[in-house]
């Protein structure tokens, strides 16, 4: 029985490249409708395929989900082309932000409005609902992508997707390359974002620790099983968890077994 309140439902998802190699052995987690879940674990553990098979993009990398099942608001993402699970909101920045480089900010900007088929008057007002949240695509507007920096690439990623009007944002390690200052101008633009337009948002982060500070829930990836899920305030109290995936040390009383005692 499908529910409602359920944006995406990843179901013990396996999946397989080339037939031969495994990647993922049994992935499963839940977004509500309005809410933020961090996707996290090490290189390799699985978060870019996982992220790939919910926009039924693996097939093009010759990859292949072999069990389990991923709903996007209530039907199965396997029977949908990604075009249309774009059209239907669910959209993605992929990791390395994938700017056209020789366009200006804006000309990248439009060519998302343009995927969606849009008119001008349209796209002039999606243009000024992504510049309204995020200032410094307006004072760049017009200077070619490849010119500006790290950070504004991302938020041009970001903008892109943005003109497509997500309702759900995918976005696969956002901060990789970037200065502190810049990840929390960015997880804040999108926690923003997820408070005023109730954009649900999947984020795949190495950096957990920023990842937790700004999602509701998260799931923890290990060599392709999803290990634990919980309130993300939950998991940035637990020391076991700081000690694997913040890089800080537990006290002797934490135990790492207790990580596998809730999954
Ligand atoms: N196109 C591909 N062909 C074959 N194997 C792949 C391919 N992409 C990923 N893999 C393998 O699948 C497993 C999971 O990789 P994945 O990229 O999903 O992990 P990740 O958690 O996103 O890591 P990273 O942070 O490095 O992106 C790894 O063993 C990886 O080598």
């Amino acid at each position: 029985m499908p529910n409602d309140d359920i944006i995406l439902a990843v179901d013990a998802v396996h999946a397989t490249y080339i037939n031969a190699i495994t990647a993922l052995h049994g992935v499963s987690f839940e977004i509500r409708r309005g809410g933020i879940l961090a996707l996290l674990g090490a290189n390799g553990a699985g978060k870019t395929t996982t992220l790939k098979a919910v926009s039924n993009l693996l097939p093009a990398e010759r990859g292949q989900v072999n069990a389990g099942s991923i709903r996007y608001d209530g039907s199965d993402v396997s029977r949908r082309k990604p075009g249309d699970l774009v059209r239907a909101g669910l959209v993605q920045v992929l990791e390395g932000r994938h700017c056209f480089k020789s366009l200006t900010v804006e000309e990248n900007l439009v060519a998302g409005g343009i995927g969606r088929s849009g008119r001008r008057a349209e796209i002039n007002a999606d243009l000024e609902r992504v510049y309204s949240y995020f200032p410094r695509l307006r004072e760049k507007r017009r200077t070619l992508s490849g010119l500006t920096s790290g950070g504004e690439q991302q938020m041009t990623a970001i903008g892109r997707a943005l003109m497509s009007r997500p309702r759900l944002l995918v976005l696969d390690e956002p901060s990789m390359g970037l200065a502190p200052l810049i990840v929390q101008d960015i997880f804040q633009t999108l926690k923003k974002l997820n408070r005023e337009t109730g954009l649900s948002i999947l984020v795949a982060e190495q950096n957990s620790a920023v990842a937790l500070r700004y999602a509701d829930h998260a799931t923890v990836l290990e060599n392709g099983v999803s290990i634990l899920s919980g309130a993300a305030a939950d998991l940035r109290q637990r020391e076991d968890i700081r000690a694997l995936y913040l890089g800080q040390q537990p006290s002797p009383a934490a135990k790492p077994s207790r990580l596998h005692a809730v999954a």
